[in-house]
């Protein structure tokens, strides 16, 4: 195993709660991670600690087996291996691209040297760009440069900072798969923190999801969508409402007991996957989450909701609804199904598997 953490925990002098609190998670070699979170849930200093520039008031972080911090141990920085990306780039503005990417080989022979700024700069796609100043790239390349200059060194880690928070949309987006495409070619193992989860789903292997301190979850995007741990990670990946939601099991025409399924505002929910069974929560009382995109347009449904809110996003509008009840949903619908605000339109559920917590209280 690679990077491991172990019940982290980051206190800065004055600070009441800990700026990070009992953070375990591990990066196997080669797999790409990236913290996300409100501002101030702690990514950043748990990047920093795990760079070296924080200390640890509890827990450990070990690289390859090797301790590198506890409450009682602490490796420098600079000894760690670790290359870091941060979002200014800080590239030498005297240096050329190559005298850059060189910066951190100054203890390799010439010909060495040489041969690594070259490599380093073809897995970026700069290969003909050593000569020349960095003001004399896009914000994009200069960036692409900063992850030249980190990867030469060869790292067992590689930092990155918000990499892309000073570029434009677009560019992020395309740099953003560039990017994994660039760590995956290099066999790069890499943390990253980013406030852009679009950002995170595009790079990383392993998402996670940290709030006040704690991470709530750490998974594969595919995972946090659809199978959040915590009602935090649920409201903070992707849209989408709780609904209340009992749980009840009754038998079938022959007796038989039935699958466990779900009452809502919506009818009855079946033929679910992982469905939870009666007396899961108290009085089998529970809250459902509810997808945007667990909502379909049915022209000819008995069950219809009247449009609160449109947002049209291009390929489908996002539509805040109200069933009769007043409860309030969610729905993606392709952009072509336009209904006017105070419309009422037939509308079923699709979800395949239910996704359940406790009852809000
Ligand atoms: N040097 C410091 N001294 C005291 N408190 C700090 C220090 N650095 C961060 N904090 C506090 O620790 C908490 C976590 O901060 P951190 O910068 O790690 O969060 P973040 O998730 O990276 O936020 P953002 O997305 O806004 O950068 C915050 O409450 C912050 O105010």
């Amino acid at each position: 195993m690679n990077l491991q953490l172990q019940d982290v925990e980051v206190r800065y002098t004055g600070q009441a709660r800990p700026a990070v609190d009992a953070v375990g998670f591990e990066l196997a070699p080669g797999e790409i991670g990236a913290l996300i979170g409100p501002s101030g849930c702690g990514k950043t200093s748990l990047l920093r600690a795990v760079a070296g520039l924080e200390r640890l008031s509890a827990g450990s972080i070990h690289l390859h087996g090797q301790a590198l911090s506890s409450a009682h141990q602490h490796v420098a920085p600079e000894k760690r291996r670790m290359g870091m990306v941060f979002q200014d780039y800080a590239l030498f503005p005297h240096m050329s691209v190559a005298q850059n990417v060189a910066f951190g080989l100054q203890h390799l022979p010439a010909a060495e040297r040489e041969r690594r700024v070259q490599t380093a700069l073809d897995r970026v796609g700069l290969a003909q760009a050593g000569a020349r100043a960095p003001h004399e790239l896009s914000g994009g390349q200069q960036q692409r440069v900063a992850l030249a200059r980190a990867l030469a060194p060869e790292p067992q880690l590689l930092l990155l900072d918000e990499p892309f928070s000073n570029l434009d949309v677009d560019l992020r987006e395309r740099l953003a798969y560039e990017v994994r495409d660039i760590l995956k070619a290099a066999g790069a193992t890499a943390l990253f923190v980013t406030h852009d989860q679009m950002e995170a789903f595009a790079i990383a292997d392993h998402v996670g999801v940290m709030n006040q301190g704690r991470l709530h979850q750490w998974d594969a995007p595919y995972q946090l969508y659809h199978r959040p741990a915590t009602r935090f990670v649920a409201d903070f990946i992707g849209k989408g409402v709780f609904v209340p939601a009992r749980v009840v099991r009754d038998v079938n025409a022959q007796g038989q007991p039935r699958a466990a399924h779900l009452l809502t505002a919506l009818g009855v929910l079946d033929a679910l996957d992982d469905c939870p069974l009666p007396g899961a929560y108290a009085n089998d009382e529970c809250d459902l989450l509810l997808r945007a995109d667990d909502v379909v347009h049915a022209p000819d449904s008995p069950l219809r909701a009247q449009v609160l809110r449109k947002a049209f996003r291009g390929a489908d509008h996002l539509y805040t609804l109200a069933l009769a009840d007043g409860t309030q949903l969610l729905a993606q619908v392709p952009s072509h199904v336009d209904h006017a605000l105070g419309d009422w339109m037939g509308i079923a559920p699709a979800l395949r598997h239910a996704v359940t917590f406790a009852r809000d209280a």
